[in-house]
């Protein structure tokens, strides 16, 4: 067993999310304490409207943080250049796609922008990582397709390829496996899981499917009204913490089955 300590890959201390206008301060989760580890899948679950999006923005620099400090790789993420923090980060997000007339060969090529030089010249380098992106996501017979003729299922799996292909230490998704059937979810979660013990990288996901995130993920984050609980599955069924997620006047978490049950 190698007992070496894991690198620390993203480290947030006493965070606030929110947003801020000219008038009010809309703090929507405070004292976000975190540290994730290299090789680690990371579920990030709550309620609708909690704050899972605002929390994946604000680590990704999509939005800025309201008070605290987010350090990516031993550096602190608002000292980042763009290009260097596109080889650190690469962010998942199934709604917006630059452009679906693009084929899955041209989208997962753009995830190696970072690293071509001003023309978009590939090297050697480039070429390899976007072979390996797409053999690792099982899409070779989609290459030649346009990005529109490919289903939700197909598309999510050419997103996470061009992640792939960015080659970040980091990898953020907000809720992977929606609009997707039970089958292709696991199918989602468990090409995750895979990917982040081969190759290290550190995968943080947002997701309602808390039974399966509590089966596959080395820790989870769970958001709640009073704030966040984060650590292994196992413990956070034993303190209870999915118990708190939502109203029980309709649902009650099971810690047996590590399920939501609706109340008889
Ligand atoms: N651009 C914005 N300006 C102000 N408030 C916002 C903005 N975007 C979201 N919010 C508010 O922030 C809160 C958290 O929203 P967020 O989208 O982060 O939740 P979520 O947990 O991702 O929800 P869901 O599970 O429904 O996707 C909500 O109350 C929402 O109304």
């Amino acid at each position: 067993m190698n007992n070496e300590p894991l690198n620390i890959v993203l480290k947030t201390e006493d965070l606030s999310i929110g947003y801020r206008t000219k008038k009010e301060l809309n703090v929507i989760a405070a004292d976000i304490n975190l540290k994730l580890h290299e090789g680690e899948l990371v579920g990030l679950v709550g309620a609708n409207g909690i704050g899972k999006s605002t929390l994946l923005r604000t680590l990704s620099r999509v939005q800025p943080a309201l008070h605290g400090k987010i350090m990516l790789s031993d550096i602190e993420l608002q000292s980042y250049k763009s290009v260097e923090l596109a080889s650190q980060l690469s962010i998942v997000l199934t709604e917006q796609i630059a452009s679906k007339n693009l084929t899955v060969q041209e989208l997962v090529a753009l995830g190696r922008q970072p690293y071509t030089n001003w023309v978009g010249k590939m090297a050697e380098e480039d070429i390899e990582q976007i072979k390996k992106a797409i053999e690792v996501t099982h899409i070779g017979d989609l290459v030649a397709k346009r990005c529109f003729e490919l289903s939700d299922g197909q598309l999510q799996k050419v997103l996470i390829a061009r992640a792939i292909a960015q080659d970040t230490p980091f990898i953020m998704l907000d809720e992977p496996t929606t609009h997707l059937d039970v089958y292709h979810k696991a199918y989602i979660l468990k090409l995750l899981k895979r990917l982040a013990f081969e190759t290290r990288k550190t995968i943080l996901f947002s997701t309602h499917e808390i039974d399966f995130a509590i089966q596959l993920c080395d820790k989870m984050i769970v958001m709640n009204q009073d704030g966040f609980e984060f650590g292994r599955p196992k413990e956070l069924v034993q303190c209870r913490a999915f118990s708190s997620l939502f109203p029980e006047d309709l649902i009650l978490f099971d810690s047996k089955s590590g399920r939501y049950k609706v109340r008889s």
